[in-house]
């Protein structure tokens, strides 16, 4: 782990972002695939380009129900992410969720993209305190950032580039949540992949697996951290029964 987050910035954003390329081990990663692969088989939502989990549970009307993570999502991510502080000068307790309401994420959002599926750009909306840590597992995939256009259309390009590496930790934070978009492409491969399209380059891990700038897409599965701002009190047992 660095010892703070300004070791792992990504420059040419926007607002502050972090990359780092061996957040957790094969183990880890594996256990955690082990997890997603044996949930009970409701727990997948098929969409169509992708599949999904959500933990705890779904939000209903932008909140939360009060049910903790379970003990494999928490343990080891969030405390190794909160054990990291923003900057070396700004002390320990200064963690990246240190201003969010709850302190710490309270809720998981797993997506499952198989080669040739995506998400199309999007804004993650008012539920959440905008910080996004995403942990990525299996395989490396692209997240791509948009501007909007003065009509509010989504630019047709991205104008940032981030490679995601398996077992990495991608941190967005501030306007690249709630000025710009992002997204995933559906494609199978992607081409013109080096040093000057991909704003983290110097951050990888294996550069080098990038060979004339192509990179073949295989299933990649995404573990999204995020603090969801309101948390009801009913709880989880009591709306289950509705
Ligand atoms: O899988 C990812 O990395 C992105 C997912 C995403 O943007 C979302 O679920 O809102
Ligand atoms: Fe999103």
């Amino acid at each position: 782990m660095p010892a703070s987050l300004e070791e792992v910035r990504i420059n040419g954003l926007p607002s502050f972002a972090y990359y780092i390329a061996d957040f957790i081990s094969k183990e880890e990663e594996q256990v955690l695939l082990d997890k997603i692969e044996t949930s009970p088989k409701p727990r997948w939502k098929q969409l169509s380009r992708r599949r999904l989990q959500t933990w705890p549970s779904d939000l209903h009307k932008d909140a939360l129900l009060g049910s903790p993570l379970p003990k494999w999502l928490t343990e080891p991510i969030i405390p190794r992410l909160l054990s990291c502080p923003i900057s070396v000068e700004g002390g320990h307790d200064h963690h990246i969720f240190g201003d969010s309401p709850h302190g710490q994420p309270n809720h998981v959002l797993i997506n499952e993209y198989l080669p040739g599926q995506g998400i199309m750009p999007h804004k993650d909306g008012p539920a959440y305190h905008p910080v996004v840590c995403t942990v990525s597992l299996r395989a490396s995939l692209c997240l791509d950032i948009y501007g909007s256009k003065e009509d509010g259309a989504t630019e047709e390009d991205p104008r940032w580039r981030v490679l995601q590496e398996p077992r990495s930790l991608l941190i967005t934070t501030g306007d690249l949540y709630t000025e710009y978009l992002h997204g995933i492409q559906e494609v199978k491969e992607y081409t013109n992949l080096g040093p000057s399209t991909i704003c983290n380059w110097d951050l990888l891990r294996s550069p080098h697996n990038i060979i004339d700038g192509r990179l073949e897409r295989h299933t990649r599965t995404s573990l999204t951290y995020r603090d969801v701002l309101k948390v009801s009190r009913l709880s989880a047992k009591l709306m289950g029964k509705r």
